[in-house]
């Protein structure tokens, strides 16, 4: 079973709109309103590439209602803690031809002990059944900053294999827990160690200790259709074209999935990348969060530029 974990979800609210500035006043030509945060997208990437897995985390108030029941309309399993309080709205503008994203994220509804006491108890209890979790996205209040390391280390302690997608102190703190997986907020981390982030060089030394640290797989955003990976085999560029793209947003989510797919099939590591980077392009042609069709992802595949650097 693969588990993902968000413990801060949200209703994502998407809107592209031709020449964004800030200031003006715009009508979007393209909106969707989806259920979101980073673990609730891969959940449901999954699902459009044939893979059940249970989602996880906090909800609260109506929207927590619209996503649980949205989730279970598309068939995902769900295991939620509600809460008091709000799940958060986020919003997003995506200006329609430099496709840069300009985004608003509430904090989420704070979260006691005793909800997250409910949440151990139920995480606790999917490892058991878990090959696999992935943990993504932003603590909402009331949840202690380092929790990434605590559940990674109890999933490793079971033999599960962890994926992490996830920026700032929480993704600091996962990475102590020594994630399988981890898709890394190379700039933050750069900061911490006082590295200047300004060539591709400077970028692998940054990320290249994670590897002597035990994490298996590292990936970079390096430029805005490419991302870097390190992985048992070297270090790999991979980009895709930026002709027909509607929206980058939840791409990164849609590349985690590819590459939960591609260790769950046992995928060679060039192929994985391929597959991975296919399915953050396919969710970049429409508005809409996700892929179409495992299919329409394969049918992207070739198209995808892959080269060894290291
Ligand atoms: O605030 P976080 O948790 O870091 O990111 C949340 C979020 O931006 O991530 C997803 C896109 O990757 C969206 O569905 C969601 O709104």
């Amino acid at each position: 079973m693969i588990v993902t974990v968000t413990l801060n979800p949200a209703i994502d609210e998407e809107y592209v709109v031709p020449d964004f500035a800030p200031g003006g006043w715009f009508r979007a030509t393209k909106i969707d309103r989806s259920p979101g945060g980073k673990g609730v997208n891969v959940s449901l990437v999954l699902k459009q590439l044939g893979y059940d897995s249970a989602a996880m985390g906090f909800l609260a108030g109506f929207n927590g209602e619209y996503v649980r029941d949205s989730l279970k309309r598309l068939g995902l399993t769900t295991n939620f803690v509600h809460t008091r309080g709000e799940t958060r709205t986020n919003v997003y503008v995506v200006d329609e031809v430099s496709h840069v994203e300009t985004g608003v994220a509430e904090a989420g509804p704070y979260i006691t002990e005793e909800a997250l006491g409910r949440f151990l108890i139920n995480y606790k209890r999917l490892l058991k059944r878990a090959d696999c979790v992935l943990f993504g996205g932003s603590l909402p209040p009331g949840v202690p900053q380092d929790i990434y390391r605590e559940l990674i280390v109890l999933a490793r302690e079971a033999g599960v294999v962890t994926f992490i997608d996830a920026a700032g102190a929480p993704l600091m703190a996962g990475l102590e827990g020594i994630p399988s997986f981890a898709k890394v907020d190379h700039r933050f981390m750069s900061r911490v160690a006082g590295v200047r982030l300004n060539s591709l060089d400077n970028l692998i030394e940054v990320v290249s200790g994670l590897h002597e640290r035990g994490v298996l797989w590292a990936v970079a955003n390096y430029r805005t259709c490419g991302d870097v990976f390190f992985t048992p085999e070297g270090i790999f560029l991979g980009e895709f074209g930026r002709k027909g793209i509607v929206s980058l947003f939840g791409s990164d989510d849609a590349l985690m999935a590819g590459l939960t797919v591609g260790h769950l099939e046992r995928m060679t590591v060039e192929a994985s990348i391929r597959f991975a980077l296919a399915c953050a392009w396919e969710n970049a042609l429409h508005v809409e969060k996700g892929c179409r069709s495992r299919k329409a992802v394969e049918d992207l595949l070739e198209k995808v530029h892959v080269e060894r650097l290291e």
